[in-house]
């Protein structure tokens, strides 16, 4: 929580008046979020924004040869936008039994939306939520008999798929309770997860390179700043004034300015419907599991 207090004290430094409260939540852990949940439903009646913007990328591979192919091919604007074909990751299990990417990205997020419904499912008041997705994110990398990526090597690229598909679905079941989700891409940020790709020193030592890559792809935002743009372009948007089919990108021009552009997701109702059950099915496995393994942990405390 250290980093927490740091970011809630820079945060009242600069705006004396806010109220800002912390709350410990690992969104890959099941019991995590509905601890927290509990937490956020005990201290507060009303949901108004809900910023999903946690997600890893555990082991990642750059794949240099296929670099250096695009770099010469027609498709090199696509590959620095996108990294298609460039990346791949190294998945683990976590305690839940689910893979890591999927229970981080996607699965934890998805189970405290549920658990947070009585909160931002009321009609007479407008519920927003906002997913951190990815270029990345390609209807190739997913499927639907295997949502974890459990046998492929692009965890990544799938969780993010499928966070889109599932705020379709989420916009499908819950806008007439007041429900918005909408969808972004904040660019190449460097942050941590960059840092796991290539170490920061190299990413220092390229960046004059990186602002004439710019020129050409506007998705280089390359600080968490200009990453934020298409975040707090939503928040001041209507939210039936929004497609629910877009993802909105931040987008830095050459120059240096920000907008927020919306570009249409390749996904459709059926699948993303079919998402969302099978969502459904393993939160009920999981909650099975968690009140199977709390029930021993409490007999097992009894015996002792
Ligand atoms: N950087 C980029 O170029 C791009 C990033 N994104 C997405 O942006 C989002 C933010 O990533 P970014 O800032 O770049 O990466 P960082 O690795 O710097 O930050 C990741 C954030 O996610 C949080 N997080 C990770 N795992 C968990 C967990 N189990 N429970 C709770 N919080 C967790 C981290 O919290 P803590 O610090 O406490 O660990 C941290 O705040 C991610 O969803 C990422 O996929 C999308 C496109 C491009
Ligand atoms: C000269 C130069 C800029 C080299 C860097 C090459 C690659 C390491 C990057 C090119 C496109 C990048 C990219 C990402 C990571 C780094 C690259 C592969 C992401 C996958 C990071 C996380 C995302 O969600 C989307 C990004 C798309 C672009």
């Amino acid at each position: 929580m250290q980093r927490a207090e740091a970011a809630r004290s820079a945060l009242l430094t600069s705006h004396p008046d806010a109220h800002v409260d912390l709350l410990h939540l690992d969104v890959g852990s099941a019991q995590s979020v509905l601890a927290a949940a509990q937490e956020v439903k005990a201290r507060y009646n009303r949901i108004d924004f809900l910023y999903l913007n946690a997600g890893i990328m555990p082991n990642p591979q750059l794949n240099v040869k296929a670099f250096f192919k695009g770099l010469f091919s027609r498709n090199v604007i696509n590959m620095f936008a996108t990294a298609e074909g460039l990346l791949t990751q190294q998945d683990l299990l976590n305690s839940d039994g689910l893979q890591e990417v999927f229970a981080t990205n996607l699965f934890g997020h998805f189970l405290l939306i549920r658990e947070l419904e009585p909160l931002l499912c009321e009609a007479d008041h407008a519920s927003r939520i906002v997913w951190t997705s990815s270029s990345n994110a390609r209807r190739s990398a997913f499927s639907m008999e295997d949502i974890q990526h459990r046998n492929g090597t692009e965890p990544y690229s799938s969780s993010k798929y499928a966070s889109d598909m599932l705020s379709l679905a989420l916009n499908r079941d819950k806008n007439s309770q007041g429900l918005f989700s909408s969808v972004i891409c904040p660019g190449l940020v460097m942050t941590n997860l960059t840092y796991g790709i290539l170490p920061s020193f190299f990413w220092t030592i390229i960046m004059p390179i990186m602002w004439l890559i710019r020129i050409f792809t506007n998705t280089f935002t390359l600080t968490p700043y200009n990453g934020a743009e298409a975040l707090h372009w939503l928040f001041l948007q209507k939210p039936e004034s929004l497609d629910p089919r877009a993802k909105y990108h931040s987008l830095t021009s050459g120059l240096g300015t920000n907008y927020t552009q919306p570009h249409p997701m390749d996904i459709d109702e059926g699948m993303s419907e079919d998402l969302y059950s099978e969502l459904l099915d393993l939160e009920k496995v999981v909650r099975k599991t968690l009140s199977e393994r709390n029930a021993d942990k409490e007999a097992n405390g009894q015996r002792e």
